[in-house]
């Protein structure tokens, strides 16, 4: 994340990943304050055995786009919500990536972080069974509860 005031928010991803058991790492590393750190982290990373980088920042948010554009791991980014513009900054400045340098991007704010683990567990899930079997009880949870809901309707 770019800023440690970014953890509110993206505590909410690690909460996921740490429920599912996979390892992860969180790290303040910001493109305009870091750029030297950024570069090295992201150069260095599917070296290091990352497999996919979750990057959230807010306000004018390079550091998904920065971080996607020195490594192939995916990268996803996560539109922090700003105080200012309410997060639209973030969204518009991570989403508008040019032709041929993705970087997934998902909701602002909490949400936004949730789906970004889930994703990211998804990805993981491909080629490991027991990620991908424990993302299907999640989605079972997210069912059965949906349903309970509109049952105690009255
Ligand atoms: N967007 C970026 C980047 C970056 O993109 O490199 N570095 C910090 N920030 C964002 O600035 C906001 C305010 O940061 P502070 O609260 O530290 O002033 C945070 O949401 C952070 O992600």
């Amino acid at each position: 994340m770019g800023s440690s005031s970014d953890w509110e928010t993206m505590k909410e991803a690690a909460l996921i990943i740490e429920e599912f058991g996979v390892n992860f790492d969180k790290q303040v590393i910001s493109a305009h304050r870091m750029p030297q750190e950024m570069f090295k982290f992201a150069n260095d990373a599917a070296d290091s055995g990352v497999k996919v980088i979750i990057a959230g920042a807010g306000g004018a948010a390079h550091l998904p786009g920065m971080i996607a554009a020195n490594t192939i791991l995916p990268v996803i980014g996560v539109p922090v919500q700003s105080h200012a513009l309410n997060g639209l900054d973030s969204l518009l400045s991570i989403v508008q990536m040019p032709a041929g340098v993705p970087v997934a991007t998902t909701a602002i704010g909490v949400a936004g972080a949730k789906n970004a683990a889930l994703l990211a567990l998804q990805i993981l899930g491909i080629q490991n069974k027991e990620i991908s079997q424990k993302i299907k009880a999640y989605r079972k949870k997210l069912h059965d509860k949906a349903l309970k809901s509109g049952e105690e309707l009255v």
